[in-house]
């Protein structure tokens, strides 16, 4: 709520042009009741002729189109607001994934991501765009009529004082049960449109695993898990409907009582005021109710301003960067390095010598951190303590794009986009350098397979790379090295997956790469380890030994273990 109001609070123009339209509203509205009152009173009363109304049947003319004007001007109003918060927080939320898109990319679901972005944010426009301008309005507007009530007849503005507090406490009772259920409710929306984004793009995977039945039938589950979570919102806010409205009409009943009384009983009161009355007390309660249909959606608003404010204010830890230039192949170190997951993964006392032209093996039994070693020398986290040193400088001193120039990184699973095998390794559409491409081609090994295709180096690749073998985007992404011209690459070998063909000629693609290139691995392949020049065996959140092959077999029980099951089954 109060992460709602702040940004609201920066609009403050068109909070201020809100208060100003419902105090027209409120005026207005005394205006139409007075008018009304006599015009009646002229015919009725005091039977005068109809011209005599005249005047204000203009007053009541006016009175309507100021109201209709000022009522429209304020959901205006509401829009504008709703629009430049949506903008700003959804700037916000880049700005802040642009502090390090690498880490974000690599953390968490890509569908909640989406989700957050759109669909999320959107549900912030309801508070934006009825609740707010709501609120100023329907605090203004029954001030106003109060006011209007209590000069008129103090009695009747008490019974109105007395009762108007029954309907914001009856949304408060509301909110408090439905906050926690729509925030449920939220939480199953974005898992429901996660999970449904990764299914679609997993369909292949779990059709062929046999998978699609029990993951239509858990996706099915998810859908009716949100459907109850929705109903019972629902069951509350029409309850609270049926309280309010008894509470408008005793009151307007317990006025008119009162007003009879004064009339006829006492007769202390006239007419005049005493139907002014009667023609304010609905407009008095419609206008504090009005904030019930506001406050409903206003609540949805909440629960995902709350994902947004967590989102928001999540500390990441951005990799830091300067502005020094790389003259040359660089050398990397890490000196006393620590890297942590939250507190679920811890990788400690890490030192590491990469020197340029080297080869760099990374190795260890599954989920020990080689991976995340890799993305801590290639630049993708930072480390929580000690350095990591580029050249001899500082990496917070050497400039990140001087960086990410010298080097190439090519994962388990590279990415193809949607365009032309050439505009995939250039990573850029359009016309492009086909004697470099060409070239890239070769020493990846994709000639002959390209020469294959209808349209050469020019034939489209389906989107994520569909209609081409693991081998051939692995060779594809090799391409992308060879054409940058990078200095260091960085490898996450595959598992598996690969023919031995394949495998012999990705490793050939490699050793070329290595020629003239830093070449760091994380390696499951005997030939790969025994071609590097260090091999860091990492184990037990550490790294626990590093040396050649021929010493880690010497030193290391684990790595002996691992080489030699390597021999018997191709991969450690
Ligand atoms: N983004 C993340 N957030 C939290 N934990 C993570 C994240 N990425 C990886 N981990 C955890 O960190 C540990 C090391 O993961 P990592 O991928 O570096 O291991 P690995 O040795 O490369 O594994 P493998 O050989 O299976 O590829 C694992 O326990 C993994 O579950």
């Amino acid at each position: 709520m109060v992460w709602l109001q702040k940004w609201a609070m920066r609009q403050k123009g068109v909070l201020v042009g809100n208060a100003i339209f419902s105090i027209c509203i409120g005026l207005a509205i005394i205006a139409q009741s007075y008018a009304i009152v006599q015009v009646v009173n002229e015919v009725f009363i005091k039977k005068s002729a109809f011209s005599a109304t005249f005047p204000y049947i203009a007053v009541l003319i006016g009175a309507i189109i100021i109201r209709v004007i000022c009522t429209s001007v304020n959901r205006q109003l509401g829009v504008r607001l709703s629009t430049n918060v949506k903008k700003h927080v959804r700037q916000s939320l880049l700005k802040k994934w642009q502090q390090d898109p690498l880490q974000i990319s690599v953390k968490g679901q890509t569908g909640s991501k989406v989700t957050m972005l759109i669909e999320m944010i959107d549900q912030l426009e309801s508070y934006y765009r009825d609740y707010v301008p709501q609120v100023i309005q329907s605090m203004l507007v029954p001030f106003i009529l109060l006011i209007a009530v209590f000069m008129t007849h103090i009695y009747s503005g008490l019974i109105l004082l007395c009762t108007a507090p029954l309907i914001p406490v009856a949304y408060i009772i509301v909110g408090l049960q439905t906050q926690k259920k729509s925030e449920r409710q939220l939480k199953e929306l974005t898992f429901f449109s996660g999970k449904f984004l990764d299914l679609v793009q997993g369909l292949q995977t779990l059709k062929l695993f046999g998978q699609g039945k029990q993951q239509r039938e858990e996706l099915a589950e998810n859908n009716r898990a949100f459907q109850t979570s929705t109903m019972s919102i629902l069951k509350v806010a029409f309850a609270s409907t049926f309280f309010i409205e008894l509470v408008v009409t005793l009151g307007i009943g317990l006025v008119a009582i009162e007003i009879a009384y004064q009339m006829i009983t006492f007769e202390t009161m006239t007419f005049a005021p005493a139907f002014f009355i009667l023609a304010i007390a609905p407009e008095f309660y419609n206008a504090i109710k009005d904030l019930g249909s506001a406050f409903h959606s206003g609540r949805g608003s909440m629960a995902a301003a709350e994902i947004l404010e967590e989102e928001l204010e999540r500390p990441i830890e951005p990799v830091k960067w300067g502005t020094q230039p790389l003259e040359q192949q660089p050398s990397i170190e890490i000196k006393q390095g620590a890297f942590q997951y939250g507190d679920a993964f811890k990788l400690e006392q890490l030192n590491v010598k990469v020197p340029p032209n080297s080869r760099t093996a990374i190795v260890g039994p599954t989920g020990q951190g080689k991976t995340t070693l890799l993305n801590i020398l290639a630049g993708v986290y930072e480390l929580t303590e000690g350095h990591v040193k580029i050249d001899g400088k500082l990496r917070q001193e050497v400039s990140k794009d001087a960086w990410f120039e010298q080097i190439a990184y090519i994962s388990q699973h590279p990415y193809l986009f949607t365009g032309t095998i050439a505009e995939n390794i250039q990573m850029k559409k359009g016309a492009c350098d086909e004697v470099a491409i060409q070239r890239a081609i070769e020493q990846a090994q994709l000639g002959d397979w390209i020469a294959t295709l209808p349209n050469g180096m020019h034939t489209a690749v389906g989107e994520a790379g569909r209609g081409m073998s693991g081998g051939e985007k692995q060779r594809l992404a090799i391409a992308r090295a060879f054409y940058k011209q990078c200095t260091i690459v960085f490898f996450d070998e595959p598992t598996m997956g690969l023919d031995v063909q394949t495998e012999q000629l990705l490793q050939r693609v490699m050793d070329e790469l290595a020629q003239t290139r830093t070449v760091i691995t994380v390696a499951h392949r005997l030939h790969t380890i025994q071609q590097a020049d260090q091999i860091l065996l990492v184990h037990n959140g550490t790294i626990e030994q590093t040396g050649t092959h021929q010493e880690l077999l010497q030193k290391s029980a684990i790595y002996r273990e691992m080489v030699g099951g390597e021999r018997h089954e191709g991969t450690c």
